[in-house]
């Protein structure tokens, strides 16, 4: 088993859980789901952090979740909106490779459905196609290995990582 930690970031629908807690597996190390470590810590769901405190309430307190990662952590899938706070991207980067689970727009489409269901970070008016504009340059640049989620399982997905790790 190899002891590393890998930190997953991409757009909410890129596959960061699913695939997050089988890379865990095959590794043989801990998994964290930073929306989960988040909505336990909450006492809450997502949807309601954003109702009650607003976008930047919801990207203020998930900063603070991402800077509780310990240095053990394992694999983690965070939320598509961590890379808004340089500083939770600073903490994470220092426990291990940022991998960038990429897809293109139009599979990105296809694989979200209805965006309020899934509770994905807007501003009123906000479209899919400007949340992935504004994104993808923060993903690209917070990136040490990029891996594409398109056409391929998330088996697939796990085995192009550990190859490029
Ligand atoms: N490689 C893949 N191919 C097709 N569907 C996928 C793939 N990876 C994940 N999915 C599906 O996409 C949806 C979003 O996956 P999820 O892991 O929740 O993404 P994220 O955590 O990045 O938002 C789920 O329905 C999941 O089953
Ligand atoms: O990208 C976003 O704005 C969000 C993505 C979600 O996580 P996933 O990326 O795991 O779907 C979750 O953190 C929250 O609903 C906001
Ligand atoms: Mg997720």
């Amino acid at each position: 088993m190899r002891k590393t930690n890998l930190i997953l970031i991409g757009m909410p629908g890129a596959g960061k859980s699913t695939v997050g807690v089988l890379l865990a597996k095959r590794l043989g190390v801990s998994f964290i789901d930073t929306d989960i470590l988040m909505q336990t810590g909450e006492g809450c769901y997502l949807q309601e952090t954003i109702a009650e405190h607003g976008i930047d309430g919801f990207r203020r307190i998930e900063a603070r979740y991402l800077l509780s990662v310990p240095p053990d952590c394992g694999v983690v899938a965070t939320g598509g909106s961590a890379v808004y706070s340089r500083k939770a991207m600073t903490h994470l980067k220092s426990l291990g490779p940022a991998v960038y689970l990429k897809i293109g727009l139009e599979a990105l489409k296809k694989r979200l459905g209805n965006l309020d269901k899934r509770g994905v970070l807007r501003m009123p008016g906000q479209t899919i196609d400007m949340i992935y504009e504004e994104r993808r340059a923060l993903y690209g640049a917070y990136a040490d290995i990029i891996v594409s989620t398109v056409g391929v399982t998330p088996d697939q997905v796990v085995t192009a990582v550990l190859r490029q790790l």
